[in-house]
């Protein structure tokens, strides 16, 4: 159950005074979900979501929901976060930071067809078109240094075949650059319990928090790793050529993105195996969040190293 701050009616109503939203309805808790508390919130003008921030601070949210907003202007699917009389998007209730943003319909896949992969191609690569004229910018926090730094860490409690096949990882991407792709905004966490599906078609992103500037093709190899990845956690050919034609329909990649395909499937894997030994060996006190097995991208990374067919 992620509601770890409870909000009473009266409270909320109080707080909605802010907006031009009507009068409060209904208050529900979503069970979903691992870092931020949130609930459906029904007023008199419509159905929202409320998410109060359990770990981001109020300065640091213009980022994401300025995003969010420019993306769902530029008719990305996502959610669009809603000004209040201040006109912003976001301010303090029961002591965190909080926002309203539109109800999506739909809901996750655990095991997405075809379509449903070419659908997310689609939308991604209009999210990497839109973002163009985004004009704020944020450092990926989790790219190479990072994960180097991270790797480091988590060495001494791994096996020694493990952490000879993590280092071995981290040191081959140090040798590869990645500073002639094309960047711009990524979602960075394209997963598909991020995404909204209603049928085939997206009715949006979510969980815009790790969005950065970084490569576009890092985001693409993200969402592969994970919208293709069968439950025996190899990838399936089929779903991962689908998604890359999505993608590609919108926007092709050039041929440096071409030849940089295959490394950049490995340092999306490396990211979040790195991720997850962390979370599993050093979990962080207080820290919202169930670990997920590291062994899955762990597997990934080493079948992605000897595999010939990359999809393209
Ligand atoms: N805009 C939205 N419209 C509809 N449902 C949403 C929306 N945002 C979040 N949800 C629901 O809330 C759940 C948790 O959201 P998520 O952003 O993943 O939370 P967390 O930040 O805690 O990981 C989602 O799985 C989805 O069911
Ligand atoms: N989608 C990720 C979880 C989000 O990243 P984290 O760095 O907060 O763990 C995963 O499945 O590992």
């Amino acid at each position: 159950m992620s509601v770890y701050t409870t909000v009473d009616n009266d409270t909320l109503a109080q707080w909605l005074e802010r907006y031009a939203l009507g009068e409060l309805v209904e208050l529900k808790g979503i069970a979903a979900g691992i870092t931020n508390t949130n609930y459906f919130v029904t007023t008199t003008h419509g159905r929202y979501v409320l998410t109060i921030f359990e770990v981001l601070k109020l300065d640091e949210l213009p980022y994401y929901l300025e995003l969010m907003s420019h993306l769902a202007r530029h008719g990305v699917a996502c959610p669009a976060p809603i000004a209040d009389h201040t006109d912003n998007f976001a301010s303090l209730l029961a002591g965190k930071p909080a926002c309203l943003v539109t109800c999506l319909p739909g809901s996750d896949v655990e095991a997405p067809n075809a379509a449903q992969c070419r659908a997310v191609g689609e939308m991604q690569a209009q999210l990497h078109l839109a973002g163009a004229t985004f004009p704020r910018k944020m450092h990926n926090p989790r790219g190479p240094r990072w994960w180097s730094q991270t790797a480091a860490t988590v060495y001494p409690y791994m096996n020694e075949a493990d952490a000879a096949s993590l280092r071995a990882e981290v040191h081959f991407q140090d040798s590869h650059r990645f500073d002639h792709l094309p960047t711009g905004v990524v979602h960075a966490d394209l997963f598909k319990d991020n995404v909204l599906m209603n049928g085939d078609t997206i009715a949006g992103f979510i969980d815009f928090y790790y969005a950065c500037n970084d490569v576009l093709l890092y985001d693409v190899a993200i969402a592969v790793n994970d919208w293709a990845r069968r439950p025996d956690g190899e990838i399936d050919g089929e779903l991962a050529r689908t998604l890359l034609a999505g993608y590609q329909s919108i926007r092709p990649f050039e041929a440096e993105e071409q030849r940089g395909w295959p490394v950049m499937l490995r340092a999306a894997a490396l990211r979040f195996w790195t991720s997850r030994l962390l979370d599993l060996y050093q979990p962080q006190e207080g820290e919202l969040t169930y670990t997920k097995d590291p062994k899955v991208f762990q597997r990934l990374v080493e079948a992605h190293r000897v595999r010939s067919d990359f999809w393209l």
